[in-house]
């Protein structure tokens, strides 16, 4: 079945920004049932999955509609609009501070009233009590808290981007990177990562060590670099940088030979903490 008749069919929805596609939003994905659709209110300030990187986390199916061509409906019309998309709809679910209209002027009191379906307002989802959001998700990533942030999402943080030229000193001098241009999304802090890192279409991911910050040792620019650790691999186009854990902020060293040797300690233990996490 196309992706257009299944969200035809579909009786439930869920409706937010779902950047992150976190802990929290899975909440309300497990409320949808099996005829059930996303809908995405893209506001322009997705970063930690940007556009369709949401796909990768929920095997329902996404409806985008883009904020700017629904801001102006009042409730009665943004629930016309729903209808139309789908017209089989049941349920909407949301969360217990989800609103929408001009000036977020509609709660899920209103939307109780405006929809003659079943409202789900799924509770505020919290970890250790802190409530879950993507804002604190990416104050996490600036800080280089991966862990913390990787806590919140249920998955790691994961970027992608189409494959760059570096320097050309790497392979020669260091040890061989992949470097990628990873546009749209949020930059973790400047410093060095335990990676997985899946190359082009492979369906694998490789364990590595990853840089990301200005070459402040070498030509100051900006790179986001990955070192795979199970040996030579080629990389055709893109890849997909998973960050697992921080080693250390990015540094900038006296010469070259003190880089290598930081770089030699920061595969040991990428490797170490990969191999913990194998058991
Ligand atoms: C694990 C790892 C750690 C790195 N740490 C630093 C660092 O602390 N400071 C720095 O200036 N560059 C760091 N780099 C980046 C190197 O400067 C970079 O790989 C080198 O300039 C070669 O660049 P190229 O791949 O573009 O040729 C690191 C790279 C790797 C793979
Ligand atoms: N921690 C949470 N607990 C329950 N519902 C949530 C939580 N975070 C988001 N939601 C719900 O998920 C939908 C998408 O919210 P959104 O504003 O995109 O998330 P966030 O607040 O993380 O940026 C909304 O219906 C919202 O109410």
């Amino acid at each position: 079945m196309s992706i257009a008749t299944t969200m035809k069919n579909s009786t439930a929805i869920a409706i937010g920004g779902f950047d992150g596609m976190h802990i929290g939003h899975q909440h309300l994905f497990a409320e949808l049932g099996e005829h059930g659709t996303i809908v995405v209110i893209e506001t322009g300030y997705a970063n930690i999955t940007p556009k369709e990187e949401r796909e990768n986390f929920s095997h329902y199916p996404i409806l985008y509609l883009e904020l700017d061509e629904i801001r102006h409906l009042d409730g009665d019309a943004f629930i016309s609009l729903l209808k139309s998309e789908f017209p089989k709809l049941k349920k909407i679910v949301v969360g217990y501070d989800f609103h929408f209209g001009k000036d977020r002027k509609y709660s899920f009191e209103d939307l109780k009233t405006l929809f003659s379906g079943e409202v789900k307002v799924v509770e505020e989802v919290t970890l250790e009590g802190d409530s879950i959001h993507s804002h604190k998700i990416r104050a996490k990533v600036k800080i280089g808290d991966i862990k913390g942030a990787n806590d919140f999402l249920g998955h790691n943080y994961t970027i992608m981007g189409a494959l760059v030229a570096g320097q050309g000193i790497g392979k020669k001098e260091l040890v061989a990177t992949i470097n990628i241009e990873a546009t749209g999304f949020l930059t973790p802090k400047e410093g060095v990562y335990v990676t997985l890192t899946r190359i082009d279409d492979e369906e694998h991911y490789h364990p590595s060590v990853s840089f990301v910050g200005h070459r402040v040792t070498t030509d100051g620019s900006f790179a986001i670099e990955s070192h795979i650790l199970d040996g030579e691999v080629i990389c055709n186009k893109k890849a997909r940088i998973s960050f697992v854990s921080f080693i250390r902020d990015n540094k900038k060293f006296d010469s070259i030979a003190e880089l290598k040797k930081a770089i030699k300690s920061d595969i040991n233990i990428a490797s170490q903490k990969l191999k913990l996490l194998q058991l």
